[in-house]
């Protein structure tokens, strides 16, 4: 399990994550949803360790994350960052590579195939990173971590992504989503921030409404993402449309042009 417990984290005395608490179990997939500048990016730093927290405490599998080497943290969680820059003219390839020396694993072309033929990057593989366009970066990027955690291992291990999906068109989105669904029974909790509150409804196991750096609500899909606590969060008109076994849950938001004629007409 990961496991964050009051999480409390300011910059310059202003408070960014106000006293939260979430529990990521394997085999689960979370998705973190909430406006701009809710506080989802900085709350995932401090989950992955890369910003200090303060106030409240970050536990892996047991044990603080504060206990951890940077070597044995890339043992037991891959993440994602919302953006990637690098200073190295770096082929696709060799990005992808940098998975597997995170996951301490000899070299294994056979890893690296098999994930970049998953994640449909193998026919990128000479090409400079730089080159590539956004939504090829971010499948590139993913195939890097997917890398670091693609080998079965006997302790529970978690992949966190900061927007995994954002500059991608709608076919490659849900065939991560996908990868991730599968990803997961491998004893791996996910952890996403995404904007795509359809996406988040239909592949998420649980859900985190995240407003003005607090947890608003979180819980199971059915419980959280409701009409009233959509709007609650996102202060705009969002409809909300249960799914069933053959159709996927429908969430709406309602243009306001469509308000304004209502309006009109009434
Ligand atoms: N280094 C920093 N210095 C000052 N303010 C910061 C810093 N990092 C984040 N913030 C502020 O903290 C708030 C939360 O930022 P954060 O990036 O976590 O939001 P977010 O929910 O991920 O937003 P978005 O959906 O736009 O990516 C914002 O108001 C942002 O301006």
């Amino acid at each position: 399990m990961l496991q964050a417990q009051d999480i409390h984290f300011c910059i310059r005395s202003m408070p960014i994550i106000n006293k939260a608490s979430i529990s990521l179990a394997p085999g689960e997939l979370t998705v973190i949803l909430g406006p701009n500048g809710a506080g989802k990016s900085t709350l995932f730093k401090v989950l992955a360790g890369e910003i200090p927290c303060k106030y409240g405490k970050v536990v892996y599998n047991g044990f603080p994350i504060s206990g951890f080497s940077a070597k044995n943290l890339a043992l037991v969680r891959a993440v994602m960052p919302q953006h990637s820059s690098l200073s190295f003219p770096f082929k696709a390839l060799e990005v992808v590579e940098l998975g597997l020396l995170a996951s301490g694993n000899s070299y294994r072309p056979d890893l690296v195939e098999e994930v970049m033929e998953e994640t449909q990057t193998l026919h990128l593989k000479e090409k400079l990173y730089g080159d590539l366009s956004g939504g090829e970066k971010q499948r590139v990027q993913l195939a890097r971590v997917l890398t670091q955690i693609w080998d079965k291992k006997p302790f529970s291990r978690y992949l966190l992504l900061d927007e995994p999906t954002s500059s991608m068109d709608i076919a490659l989105q849900h065939h991560v989503l996908r990868i991730i669904h599968k990803i997961k029974k491998r004893n791996i909790g996910v952890l996403a921030i995404l904007h795509d509150l359809n996406l988040a409804a239909n592949y998420a196991d649980k859900i985190i409404l995240l407003k003005k750096g607090s947890i608003i609500h979180q819980g199971p899909v059915n419980e959280v993402m409701t009409s009233a606590q959509l709007e609650q969060v996102f202060e705009h008109p969002i409809q909300v449309f249960s799914g069933s076994d053959k159709n996927p849950m429908i969430i709406q938001s309602i243009p306001f042009i469509q308000n304004h004629l209502e309006i009109k007409l009434a």
